[in-house]
Protein backbone atom coordinates (compact mmCIF):
# COMPACT_ATOMS: atom_id res chain seq x y z
CA UNK A 1 0.00 0.00 0.00
CA UNK A 2 2.87 2.41 0.21
CA UNK A 3 2.44 3.71 -3.28
CA UNK A 4 -0.69 4.48 -2.48
CA UNK A 5 -0.22 6.72 0.39
CA UNK A 6 2.77 8.64 -1.40
CA UNK A 7 0.29 9.14 -4.19
CA UNK A 8 -2.14 10.60 -1.09
CA UNK A 9 0.43 12.54 0.13
CA UNK A 10 1.93 14.19 -3.06
CA UNK A 11 -1.78 14.73 -4.25
CA UNK A 12 -3.31 16.52 -1.00
CA UNK A 13 -0.11 18.63 -0.88
CA UNK A 14 -0.19 19.74 -4.32
CA UNK A 15 3.43 18.90 -5.07
CA UNK A 16 4.57 17.58 -8.54
CA UNK A 17 7.51 15.29 -9.50
CA UNK A 18 10.02 16.17 -11.92
CA UNK A 19 8.32 16.45 -15.08
CA UNK A 20 8.70 13.20 -17.10
CA UNK A 21 10.67 12.97 -20.57
CA UNK A 22 8.68 12.26 -23.52
CA UNK A 23 11.12 11.08 -25.41
CA UNK A 24 11.50 7.66 -23.62
CA UNK A 25 7.55 7.26 -23.97
CA UNK A 26 7.28 7.99 -27.37
CA UNK A 27 9.88 6.00 -28.22
CA UNK A 28 7.76 3.17 -26.17
CA UNK A 29 4.54 3.73 -28.29
CA UNK A 30 6.82 3.47 -31.29
CA UNK A 31 8.35 0.37 -30.50
CA UNK A 32 4.49 -1.41 -30.23
CA UNK A 33 3.48 -3.88 -32.04
CA UNK A 34 1.19 -1.93 -34.20
CA UNK A 35 0.01 -4.60 -36.61
CA UNK A 36 -1.48 -6.78 -33.80
CA UNK A 37 -3.04 -3.74 -32.44
CA UNK A 38 -4.36 -2.72 -35.48
CA UNK A 39 -5.89 -6.59 -36.24
CA UNK A 40 -7.37 -5.94 -32.69
CA UNK A 41 -9.11 -2.73 -33.06
CA UNK A 42 -10.46 -4.28 -35.77
CA UNK A 43 -11.64 -7.57 -34.44
CA UNK A 44 -12.77 -6.03 -31.31
CA UNK A 45 -12.70 -2.41 -31.06
CA UNK A 46 -10.12 -1.98 -28.31
CA UNK A 47 -6.05 -2.81 -27.37
CA UNK A 48 -4.22 -3.41 -24.54
CA UNK A 49 -0.61 -1.44 -25.51
CA UNK A 50 1.27 -2.83 -23.00
CA UNK A 51 3.99 -0.77 -20.51
CA UNK A 52 3.68 2.18 -22.28
CA UNK A 53 4.94 4.47 -19.25
CA UNK A 54 7.06 3.71 -16.81
CA UNK A 55 6.05 3.35 -12.93
CA UNK A 56 7.84 6.80 -12.27
CA UNK A 57 6.20 8.42 -15.36
CA UNK A 58 2.51 7.01 -13.61
CA UNK A 59 3.61 8.74 -10.39
CA UNK A 60 5.07 11.90 -12.01
CA UNK A 61 1.54 12.52 -13.68
CA UNK A 62 -0.57 11.19 -10.93
CA UNK A 63 1.38 13.51 -8.69
CA UNK A 64 0.22 16.73 -11.53
CA UNK A 65 -3.46 16.21 -9.85
CA UNK A 66 -2.98 18.65 -6.90
CA UNK A 67 -1.22 20.84 -8.94
CA UNK A 68 -4.00 23.64 -10.67
CA UNK A 69 -1.34 25.34 -12.74
CA UNK A 70 -1.55 22.08 -15.26
CA UNK A 71 -5.13 22.62 -15.39
CA UNK A 72 -8.17 24.34 -16.80
CA UNK A 73 -10.87 22.56 -15.26
CA UNK A 74 -11.67 19.89 -12.61
CA UNK A 75 -15.38 18.23 -12.25
CA UNK A 76 -16.73 16.23 -9.98
CA UNK A 77 -18.82 13.50 -11.51
CA UNK A 78 -21.50 13.02 -8.79
CA UNK A 79 -22.48 16.78 -9.71
CA UNK A 80 -23.71 15.56 -12.98
CA UNK A 81 -24.36 12.68 -12.40
CA UNK A 82 -21.81 11.03 -14.03
CA UNK A 83 -20.50 8.94 -11.62
CA UNK A 84 -18.63 9.61 -8.30
CA UNK A 85 -14.33 11.01 -8.44
CA UNK A 86 -13.22 14.04 -10.18
CA UNK A 87 -10.94 14.80 -12.74
CA UNK A 88 -9.11 17.65 -13.98
CA UNK A 89 -8.74 18.71 -17.49
CA UNK A 90 -5.33 19.96 -18.90
CA UNK A 91 -4.53 23.17 -20.26
CA UNK A 92 -2.46 24.33 -23.37
CA UNK A 93 0.38 23.62 -23.81
CA UNK A 94 0.39 20.24 -22.23
CA UNK A 95 2.53 18.46 -20.72
CA UNK A 96 5.66 17.55 -23.21
CA UNK A 97 5.00 13.92 -22.33
CA UNK A 98 1.07 14.07 -22.98
CA UNK A 99 1.66 16.19 -26.36
CA UNK A 100 4.16 13.37 -27.67
CA UNK A 101 1.90 10.50 -26.94
CA UNK A 102 -1.10 12.63 -28.52
CA UNK A 103 0.40 12.85 -31.56
CA UNK A 104 2.93 9.93 -31.54
CA UNK A 105 -0.23 7.57 -31.15
CA UNK A 106 -2.78 9.64 -33.22
CA UNK A 107 0.09 8.91 -36.35
CA UNK A 108 -0.65 5.30 -35.58
CA UNK A 109 -4.33 5.60 -35.11
CA UNK A 110 -5.12 7.65 -38.03
CA UNK A 111 -5.10 4.83 -40.64
CA UNK A 112 -7.42 2.46 -38.40
CA UNK A 113 -10.22 5.42 -38.21
CA UNK A 114 -9.86 6.10 -41.63
CA UNK A 115 -10.26 2.40 -42.71
CA UNK A 116 -13.73 2.49 -40.24
CA UNK A 117 -15.27 5.56 -41.35
CA UNK A 118 -14.78 4.13 -45.24
CA UNK A 119 -16.55 0.92 -43.69
CA UNK A 120 -19.04 2.79 -42.57
CA UNK A 121 -19.62 5.20 -45.09
CA UNK A 122 -18.86 8.03 -43.54
CA UNK A 123 -17.05 10.65 -45.95
CA UNK A 124 -14.45 12.05 -42.96
CA UNK A 125 -10.98 11.45 -43.73
CA UNK A 126 -8.28 11.82 -40.63
CA UNK A 127 -4.97 13.81 -41.64
CA UNK A 128 -1.95 11.85 -40.91
CA UNK A 129 -0.44 14.60 -38.64
CA UNK A 130 -1.97 15.44 -35.23
CA UNK A 131 -1.20 18.79 -35.63
CA UNK A 132 -3.69 19.00 -38.45
CA UNK A 133 -6.11 17.73 -37.02
CA UNK A 134 -6.68 19.87 -34.13
CA UNK A 135 -5.98 23.16 -36.65
CA UNK A 136 -9.54 21.36 -37.78
CA UNK A 137 -10.98 21.49 -34.81
CA UNK A 138 -9.97 24.78 -33.69
CA UNK A 139 -11.25 26.49 -36.92
CA UNK A 140 -14.85 25.06 -35.79
CA UNK A 141 -14.94 26.64 -32.69
CA UNK A 142 -13.08 23.63 -30.66
CA UNK A 143 -10.35 24.93 -29.36
CA UNK A 144 -10.38 24.04 -25.31
CA UNK A 145 -7.95 20.93 -24.92
CA UNK A 146 -9.28 17.32 -23.65
CA UNK A 147 -6.38 15.43 -21.97
CA UNK A 148 -7.81 14.49 -18.82
CA UNK A 149 -6.14 13.01 -15.12
CA UNK A 150 -8.55 11.18 -13.43
CA UNK A 151 -8.75 10.44 -9.62
CA UNK A 152 -10.75 7.98 -7.81
CA UNK A 153 -11.00 7.10 -4.09
CA UNK A 154 -12.96 4.04 -2.52
CA UNK A 155 -16.94 3.55 -4.14
CA UNK A 156 -16.07 6.18 -7.04
CA UNK A 157 -17.12 4.86 -10.25
CA UNK A 158 -17.46 5.91 -13.93
CA UNK A 159 -20.67 5.55 -15.46
CA UNK A 160 -20.66 4.54 -19.39
CA UNK A 161 -20.27 7.41 -21.40
CA UNK A 162 -18.97 8.65 -24.85
CA UNK A 163 -16.13 11.28 -24.77
CA UNK A 164 -17.68 13.63 -27.72
CA UNK A 165 -17.11 17.34 -27.11
CA UNK A 166 -18.48 18.59 -30.93
CA UNK A 167 -18.81 18.05 -34.46
CA UNK A 168 -15.50 16.98 -34.97
CA UNK A 169 -14.69 13.42 -33.33
CA UNK A 170 -11.46 11.48 -33.73
CA UNK A 171 -12.90 7.80 -33.19
CA UNK A 172 -10.32 6.27 -31.57
CA UNK A 173 -9.33 7.20 -27.87
CA UNK A 174 -6.54 6.25 -25.17
CA UNK A 175 -6.65 6.13 -21.38
CA UNK A 176 -3.45 4.99 -19.62
CA UNK A 177 -3.65 3.44 -15.78
CA UNK A 178 -1.45 5.20 -13.56
CA UNK A 179 -1.69 3.01 -10.34
CA UNK A 180 -1.34 -0.67 -9.73
CA UNK A 181 -4.42 -3.13 -9.49
CA UNK A 182 -4.58 -5.26 -6.21
CA UNK A 183 -1.40 -2.92 -4.76
CA UNK A 184 -3.07 0.41 -5.10
CA UNK A 185 -6.73 0.14 -5.39
CA UNK A 186 -9.06 -3.30 -5.66
CA UNK A 187 -12.21 -2.88 -7.71
CA UNK A 188 -12.21 -0.22 -10.31
CA UNK A 189 -11.96 -2.46 -14.00
CA UNK A 190 -12.24 -0.68 -16.86
CA UNK A 191 -15.31 -1.60 -18.61
CA UNK A 192 -16.21 -1.33 -22.45
CA UNK A 193 -19.85 -2.21 -23.50
CA UNK A 194 -20.69 -2.62 -27.44
CA UNK A 195 -24.40 -2.22 -28.44
CA UNK A 196 -25.36 -4.28 -31.71
CA UNK A 197 -28.07 -3.30 -33.65
CA UNK A 198 -31.15 -5.78 -32.42
CA UNK A 199 -28.62 -7.65 -30.10
CA UNK A 200 -27.99 -7.46 -26.52
CA UNK A 201 -25.23 -5.35 -25.30
CA UNK A 202 -21.84 -7.11 -25.08
CA UNK A 203 -19.31 -6.25 -21.60
CA UNK A 204 -15.93 -6.12 -21.65
CA UNK A 205 -13.42 -6.15 -18.80
CA UNK A 206 -10.01 -5.07 -20.24
CA UNK A 207 -6.83 -5.94 -17.79
CA UNK A 208 -4.73 -2.79 -17.17
CA UNK A 209 -1.61 -2.82 -15.22
CA UNK A 210 -0.06 0.22 -14.00
CA UNK A 211 1.91 2.15 -17.21
CA UNK A 212 -0.36 -0.29 -19.60
CA UNK A 213 -2.64 1.95 -22.03
CA UNK A 214 -6.11 0.78 -23.70
CA UNK A 215 -7.24 1.94 -27.47
CA UNK A 216 -11.03 1.61 -27.55
CA UNK A 217 -13.70 3.30 -30.35
CA UNK A 218 -15.13 6.42 -28.74
CA UNK A 219 -18.66 6.13 -30.01
CA UNK A 220 -19.13 3.73 -33.16
CA UNK A 221 -17.05 1.25 -35.17
CA UNK A 222 -17.66 -1.41 -37.96
CA UNK A 223 -18.44 -4.82 -37.40
CA UNK A 224 -18.89 -6.98 -40.74
CA UNK A 225 -21.81 -9.21 -40.93
CA UNK A 226 -22.75 -11.82 -42.87
CA UNK A 227 -25.04 -9.54 -44.97
CA UNK A 228 -22.15 -6.49 -45.35
CA UNK A 229 -21.21 -4.07 -42.37
CA UNK A 230 -23.15 -2.51 -39.62
CA UNK A 231 -22.50 -0.36 -36.81
CA UNK A 232 -21.84 -1.14 -33.19
CA UNK A 233 -22.36 2.16 -30.67
CA UNK A 234 -19.94 1.62 -27.71
CA UNK A 235 -19.24 3.05 -23.95
CA UNK A 236 -16.81 3.06 -21.64
CA UNK A 237 -16.70 3.86 -17.86
CA UNK A 238 -14.76 2.24 -14.58
CA UNK A 239 -16.32 -0.10 -11.89
CA UNK A 240 -16.67 1.11 -8.35
CA UNK A 241 -13.34 0.94 -6.19
CA UNK A 242 -13.44 -2.05 -3.72
CA UNK A 243 -10.49 -0.09 -1.90
CA UNK A 244 -6.98 2.71 -2.78
CA UNK A 245 -6.70 5.28 -5.04
CA UNK A 246 -6.49 5.12 -8.60
CA UNK A 247 -5.40 7.39 -11.51
CA UNK A 248 -5.85 7.63 -15.47
CA UNK A 249 -4.95 9.51 -17.56
CA UNK A 250 -7.31 10.15 -20.73
CA UNK A 251 -6.02 11.20 -24.58
CA UNK A 252 -8.98 12.11 -26.72
CA UNK A 253 -7.64 13.39 -29.82
CA UNK A 254 -10.25 16.02 -30.68
CA UNK A 255 -10.73 19.13 -28.83
CA UNK A 256 -13.57 20.50 -27.43
CA UNK A 257 -16.01 23.22 -27.95
O1 LIG B 1 -10.52 6.05 -15.59
C1 LIG B 1 -10.66 5.37 -16.61
O2 LIG B 1 -10.10 4.28 -16.77
C2 LIG B 1 -11.57 5.87 -17.70
C3 LIG B 1 -11.20 7.24 -18.09
C4 LIG B 1 -12.08 7.82 -19.16
O3 LIG B 1 -13.27 7.84 -19.11
C5 LIG B 1 -11.39 8.38 -20.33
O4 LIG B 1 -10.15 8.29 -20.43
O5 LIG B 1 -12.08 8.93 -21.19
FE1 LIG C 1 -14.10 8.75 -20.92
Amino acid sequence: MKALFDNERLASKGASLPLPDAAQAVSQVESLDWQSITDSLNDSGNALLKNVLTSQDCAALASMYGDDGHFRSRVVMSRHGFGRGEYKYFSYPLPDILQGLRSSLYERLAPVANLWNQQMGIETRYPAKHADFIERCHDAGQLRPTPLLLQYGVGDYNCLHQDLYGEHVFPIQVAFLLSEPERDFTGGEFVLTEQRPRMQTRPEIVPLRQGDAVAFAVHHRPVQGTRGTYRVNLRHGVSRLRSGQRYTVGVIFHDAN
